[in-house]
């Protein structure tokens, strides 16, 4: 859903990259950097402390969305780059989800089905794609959106309800891409 508007923002983004570039900051560091900043918010979340893990969250994510057009400006794109974003990206999901529930903010069990929701969301379209299906980024909750949800509850301090809504939209995306999958697939 949000990633139609990716071009929307790709002009402020290349603005913000521009300094990074300068520093001669090269795109897999800026991958790495983005990680250490979502575990950072993964460990605000563990102890307890809502909306400032939600803050570094968001600017964890900006930085995801910055890597990638750091790499594209500089001509650096590679694909062990791109691989590299996409396996940064479970690690830093799976850590918030197990900082939110380590830090009693969520049941374990809501938080376990949020997280094979959105791990099966993102393997399905790595699966689909080696299959030949082209980009299946499609679903009411990819991952911009499953952040998003859990960063704006979070600067609410409900980020109990975050999960929860990530958990029934997760499994909703899942089928969402099964079906489109198997339209594109079969
Ligand atoms: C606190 C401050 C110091 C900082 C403030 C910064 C602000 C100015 C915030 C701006 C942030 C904004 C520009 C970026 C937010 C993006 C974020 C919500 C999501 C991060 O996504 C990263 C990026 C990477 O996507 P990619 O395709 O590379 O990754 C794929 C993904 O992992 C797939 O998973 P899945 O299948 O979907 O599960 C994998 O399968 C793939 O392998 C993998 O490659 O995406 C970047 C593009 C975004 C989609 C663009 C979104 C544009 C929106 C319009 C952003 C709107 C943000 C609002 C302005 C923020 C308001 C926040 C507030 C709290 C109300
Ligand atoms: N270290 C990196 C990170 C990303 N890329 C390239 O950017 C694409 C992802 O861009 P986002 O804006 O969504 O982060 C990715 O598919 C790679 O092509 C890279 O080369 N190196
Ligand atoms: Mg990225
Ligand atoms: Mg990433």
């Amino acid at each position: 859903m949000l990633n139609k508007y990716r071009s929307n923002v790709k002009g402020y983004l290349e603005i913000l990259v521009k300094p990074l570039a300068k520093m001669g900051l090269t795109p897999n560091q800026l991958t790495l950097i983005g990680l250490l900043i979502s575990l950072t918010g993964a460990y605000f979340f563990a102890h307890g402390s809502q909306q400032i893990a939600a803050l570094v969250l968001l600017f964890g994510s900006l930085v995801d969305a910055l890597d990638g057009t750091l790499a594209r400006v500089t001509r650096k794109s590679s694909r062990f780059g791109a691989f590299l974003d996409s396996t940064f990206d479970r690690i830093s999901d799976g850590a918030v989800l197990f900082g939110i529930a380590y830090g009693g903010l969520v049941k374990w069990e809501i938080a376990v089905i949020a997280l094979i929701g959105s791990y099966l969301v993102s393997y399905e379209r790595c699966r689909a794609e080696r299959e030949g299906s082209s980009t299946l980024a499609v679903g009411i909750a990819e991952r911009a959106e499953r952040l998003l949800i859990i960063i704006i509850t979070a600067l609410f301090k409900r980020v109990d309800i975050g999960v929860y809504i990530v958990a029934v939209l997760a499994w909703i995306t899942a089928f969402q891409r099964l079906r489109e999958a198997k339209k594109r697939l079969s």
